[in-house]
């Protein structure tokens, strides 16, 4: 494993170039992988490591919109496709990557199947981190770890797609075979990430709760709003407001600052701008920073994991959850942002 700088800090990383492919194709040669659910993450895991010559098959419900998904994909009933149940017993190794709610509900199943030396894989800490809300416990033989991608599990297949990996988080709660690292490892190189950053369990959980939503989703949508309705109730133009708080963020800069840095996207503005960002930026962080605390507290507390259990275990959570994405859709910001994207050269019909 390297030990990299990271700003003053040691830290372990371990890399596809250490770590290739062969090796952990020959450290799982020997293993089943069912990957238990096919929404996000399932696909794409599924996928890369079928790609990456990893003996996986898929456990889903038969009957549902997703078994028909993983046979367009190439999953084949009765081979590489079964109903949950019969894939937890072909597994050796236990991908659980139904949505953290659903893991509660079928837990019991899962458990009956975990016989000794086998290994359950999460791409969260949530269920092991919050056992009092879940009632997830494994038993003391099997191995228990994580490999939580760092990104949708769309682009996890998109950039393995393109020969690029998506960075990966990586935890061993338990190591009752011994093999606990070397299992864990190999995962995480087949399932397609390009680096694995070392955690744990209670860690990767923490962070990622706040960042999805804090700065990674809902923080983001917070700030778009506020400066919105501020250019609007000052008589800008939707187009004009969108453009000056969405558009150019998301065309222009970020691309930027994911290429070479926050300063390197100030650098390549104007020098009024960089005048202007540099003075307001701090006045921002302590602005929102209060609620940073505030979040990371709810998270802390396990008040953010008792309401996504309490609302995504209703029956009718999927319709109220798309009923409030067609909210935000609905709004004019985001009505402004489709007739803004319609322009773009990709998007422009082509006439005949
Ligand atoms: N969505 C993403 O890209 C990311 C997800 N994760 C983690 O990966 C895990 C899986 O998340 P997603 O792929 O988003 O899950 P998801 O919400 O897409 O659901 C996955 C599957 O669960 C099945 N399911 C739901 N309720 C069920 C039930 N009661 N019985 C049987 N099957 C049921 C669905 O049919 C679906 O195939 C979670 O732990 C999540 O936190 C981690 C990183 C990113
Ligand atoms: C994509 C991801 O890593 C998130 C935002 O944490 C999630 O989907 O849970
Ligand atoms: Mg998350
Ligand atoms: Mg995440």
């Amino acid at each position: 494993m390297a030990k990299l700088n990271f700003g003053g800090t040691e830290e372990t990383v371990v890399t596809r170039e250490e770590f290739p492919l062969s090796k952990a194709q020959e450290i799982l040669k020997n293993e089943t992988v069912a990957v238990i659910g096919y929404g996000v993450q399932g696909p794409g895991q599924a996928l890369n490591q079928k790609d990456n010559g990893i003996n996986v098959i898929v456990g889903q419900r038969k009957n549902s919109k997703t078994w028909d998904k993983a046979v367009r994909d190439g999953f084949v009933p009765g081979e590489t496709l079964f109903e949950i149940e019969e894939a937890l017993e072909r597994g050796t190794v236990i991908c659980y990557l139904l949505s953290d709610a659903a893991q509660i509900e079928l837990w019991p199943t899962v458990k009956k199947h975990l016989t000794a030396g086998k290994a359950l894989y999460f791409s969260h800490g949530f269920g092991i981190t919050f056992k009092e809300q879940t009632g997830i416990i494994p038993p003391a033989d099997v191995d228990v770890f994580l490999v939580a991608p760092k990104g949708s599990g769309t682009s996890l297949r998109r950039m393995f797609l393109e020969g690029r990996g998506l960075n990966s988080s990586f935890a061993i709660f338990q190591d009752a075979t011994g093999r606990a690292f070397e299992r864990v490892i190999s995962l995480g190189i087949a399932v397609g990430s390009g680096y694995l950053f070392e955690t744990d369990f209670r860690k990767e959980v923490f962070s990622d709760l706040t960042g999805e939503r804090g700065t990674l989703m809902g923080c983001i949508q917070g700030i778009f709003a506020a400066q919105y309705e501020v250019l609007r109730s000052k008589g800008h133009s939707p187009s004009e407001s969108f453009n000056e708080t969405v558009e150019e963020l998301t065309q222009s800069l970020m691309p930027l600052v994911a290429e070479n840095g926050m300063d390197w996207m100030y650098a390549n503005c104007s020098t009024t701008a960089q005048r202007g960002a540099l003075d307001w930026w701090k006045k921002f962080r302590d602005a929102t920073k209060p609620v940073f605390e505030e979040l990371y507290e709810s998270v802390a507390t396990g008040k953010e994991s008792q309401r996504s259990i309490d609302s995504n275990s209703q029956p009718d959570y999927r319709v109220k959850l798309d009923a409030e994405l067609a909210e935000l859709r609905d709004s004019e910001m985001w009505q402004s942002g489709k007739t803004v994207r319609s322009l773009r050269p990709e998007n422009q019909v082509v006439e005949a």
